[in-house]
């Protein structure tokens, strides 16, 4: 098992403890998450990065509610979490807008389920409508927005509601590289202005070091942590140190991280000895 602790004395935000997530297939048993434990202290930005398949969004869907662990537990505000909640705001790869709601629309969207008033769900769409810079876009349907401009109205429409965390899988994944280190600065902007806990899943070791302060490098079979990276570099984050020595060090470090992973560990090699001892 991997695991950190923050340097606070205040409660963390949120607490994964010792998740476990099996999937049974056939006789065998497979640990999407084989023991994961950590904490982000409020309004930090956690970046999660690692191979495919080593668990980072079973570990997301469950911090969403939207998945169980096996064993584990995991906690926001100390409270257990036991299904989906307003409190938790999750952005997928997908843009997730409704086709025939405006931007405008989209944003109050859940408000309006959420029963806020109208005077209140129109100001509050406004604020967030202008953070991400879609103003202009208001009364404009998704079909006309770029890629990169949906998602900034999901992004809109997840803090308009106004929640403690955002839980964000991949959210960039697919958009071209100059809107996607674009959507970076965006989303740091906002993040500045507005906090938020953020846990956000990535495939991109630059996108991982240039949001967070802290990045959590996954393996797989078991997925588990392997690896935590403190980012010291100072918010705004500017493109000038994207191409600074100190950003290429952390890079190579967490690439290194990434690519160079132990093939097993205690677990994986009791689940394989189990799997051998089951066909003999
Ligand atoms: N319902 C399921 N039944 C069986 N195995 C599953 C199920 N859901 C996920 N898995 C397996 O659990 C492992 C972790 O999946 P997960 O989607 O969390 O990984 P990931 O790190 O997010 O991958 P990617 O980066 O490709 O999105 C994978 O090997 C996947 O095949």
């Amino acid at each position: 098992m991997a695991g950190t602790t923050m340097n606070t004395d205040e409660r963390p935000k949120i607490e994964i403890n010792d998740i476990t997530k099996v999937y049974e297939l056939g006789k065998e048993q497979f640990y999407a998450l084989g023991g994961v434990s950590l904490t982000l202290a409020d309004n930090e930005f956690v970046t999660v990065v690692g191979p495919s398949g080593c668990g980072k969004s079973t570990m997301m869907n469950i911090l969403a509610g939207l998945d169980e662990p096996t064993s584990g537990t995991a906690r926001v505000d100390g409270k257990l979490v036991k299904g989906p909640s307003p409190e938790r705001g999750v952005i997928f790869q997908q843009y997730a807008l409704f086709p025939w709601l405006t931007v405008r629309k989209n944003v109050e969207f859940g408000l309006k389920t959420a029963r806020v008033s109208a005077a209140e769900r129109h100001e509050r769409a406004e604020h967030f409508i202008e953070m991400v810079g879609l103003t202009q876009f208001a009364d404009a349907l998704p079909k006309m927005l770029s890629g990169g401009m949906k998602q900034r109205c999901a992004i809109a429409r997840a803090y308009a509601m106004n929640p403690s965390i955002l839980l964000m899988d991949e959210p960039f994944g697919a958009l071209d590289a100059l809107t996607r280190v674009k959507m970076q600065e965006h989303l740091l902007h906002t993040w500045e202005q507005e906090k938020r806990t953020v846990m956000f899943i990535t495939h991109d070791v630059d996108e991982a070091a240039f949001l967070a302060n802290r990045v959590v490098v996954m393996a797989a079979r078991p997925g588990r942590i392997q690896k935590i990276v403190n980012v010291d570099l100072p918010y705004p984050r500017t493109e000038e140190m994207r191409l600074s020595r100190e950003f290429a060090d952390l890079r190579n470090e967490i690439w290194h991280a990434v690519y160079h992973q132990s093939p097993k560990s205690d677990r994986t090699d009791a689940i394989t000895a189990n799997q051998e001892s089951e066909k003999s």
